[in-house]
């Protein structure tokens, strides 16, 4: 383990999450072992790729995550989307939940923590719940999308509602956990979670090799570097030969590392007061920006923005043209390929996967903002709508 602040260096142990020097954020190196192959792993989704997780687990806490569709475009063969909304609580923490509530499990924890948009309060509180484990979930007052909520309360979580963005709450949390030992932290500042939602790569590579770029939305940042983690120790192994150009997509009203990446800074001007629709990405201060900025920069990829109105019609048009639904910040990425096209970052014969990070299901309200055509109508007027929408259309 690394230190990313200040490189200080100290052997793989479970309980160790933040530097033991500086308190700052460490990164897990792993080098996978010589007889590493693909067609010798067994079972599926993430623990399929126990063999690359570090740690020590005696005892797995699972509910089946992983092993999510790609979903090939239908209007262009060279894109695909990783739907991460197949996951059990509808999102892609679940891949790193299962790592992490498992360390905690073997390390002895009773009590979890985590600060969260909702997507980490869900499954964190779904895995707490199956460990049989104590768990508090500091939210963001009236911020939260309705799914997510429901979600952390059926699944029995203690709801601590702070005013203030996310960023207020995670903060607290990481306090919490310096001054307080025995509170196990779940956000992505914990290395161990990340070792969980890096096989992705590790499952788009075995199902169509490596792309030529990923397409990845961005909040707190965890997901983007766990990515390229991945595909890096893939390429370190000799399985792969590059590291697909990693495109990070955030909402413009919260978007420290898109424009850091467009002005080359090196440390963000962070977003005192984050605002996007898409509730999920609404953080000013993610917390793994030095990872993320490294994992962009190092891949040749790029970080680039989108607005609320390019959210809104990447939602709908997805989901009516390609039948496939997912959360407005998950959406960022397809908005965000888009754009990536438009402004000849990537091109139409770039092999891309875009991850979809959240289902649909998780944000109603943003589903119904779409707009239908809804008709109250008397049961025998049915056949008269549909021959007059006939006649109106030859
Ligand atoms: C649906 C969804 N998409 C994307 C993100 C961003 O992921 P990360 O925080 O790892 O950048 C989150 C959470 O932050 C999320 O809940
Ligand atoms: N969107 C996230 C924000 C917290 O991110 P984490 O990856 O650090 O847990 C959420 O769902 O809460």
């Amino acid at each position: 383990m690394r230190c990313i602040d200040c490189g200080f260096e100290t052997e793989l142990d479970q309980k160790t999450i933040t530097c033991p020097r500086c308190g700052g954020i460490l990164e897990i190196s792993v080098k996978l072992p010589s007889t590493f192959s693909f067609s010798r792993l067994r079972g599926r989704g993430v623990w399929r790729y126990s063999e690359a997780i570090a740690g020590n687990y005696k005892t797995v806490v699972s509910i089946n995550e992983g092993g999510t569709p790609l979903i090939r475009s239908k209007t262009n063969e060279n894109v695909y989307y990783k739907f991460e909304g197949a996951n059990p609580t509808g999102s892609f923490k679940d891949r790193g939940m299962t790592v992490a509530i498992s360390s905690a499990v073997n390390e002895g924890y009773k009590i979890v923590v985590a600060a969260s948009t909702g997507n980490t309060a869900a499954s964190a509180a779904a895995y707490s719940a199956r460990a049989g484990l104590k768990i508090y979930l500091v939210l963001p007052k009236d911020k939260v999308a309705v799914g997510k909520l429901a979600q952390s309360i059926l699944y029995g979580a203690t709801i601590l509602e702070v005013e203030g963005s996310f960023d207020v709450g995670m903060k607290a949390v990481m306090k919490l956990y310096r001054e307080m030992g025995i509170v196990y932290p779940l956000n992505s500042f914990n290395p161990w979670r990340l070792e969980g939602q890096k096989t992705i790569a590790y499952e788009i590579t075995e199902e169509i090799g490596v792309p030529d770029a990923v397409v990845v939305p961005v909040g707190n940042a965890g997901n983007i570097y766990a990515i390229w983690k991945g595909f890096t120790e893939l390429r370190n192994a000799g399985l792969i030969d590059k590291v697909p150009r990693m495109i990070g997509v955030q909402a413009e009203g919260a978007s420290p590392i898109a424009r850091a990446i467009a002005q080359n800074l090196n440390t963000p001007e962070f977003t005192e007061n984050p605002e996007t629709i898409a509730t999920a990405i609404r953080i000013g201060k993610p917390v793994n920006w030095k990872k993320a900025l490294r994992a962009i920069r190092e891949s040749q990829g790029t970080a680039i923005y989108v607005s609320d109105s390019e959210i809104v019609d990447a939602q709908r048009d997805l989901a009516r043209i390609e039948g496939v639904g997912a959360e407005p910040a998950s959406v960022a990425s397809f908005a965000g390929h888009r754009k990536a096209l438009k402004e000849g970052i990537l091109s139409n014969s770039d092999k891309a996967v875009l991850i979809l990070t959240g289902h649909a299901l998780k944000d109603p309200d943003s589903m119904v903002r779409s707009g239908s055509r809804r008709i109250t109508t008397n049961p025998d007027y049915l056949e008269k709508i549909i021959l007059g929408d006939l006649n109106a259309n030859s």
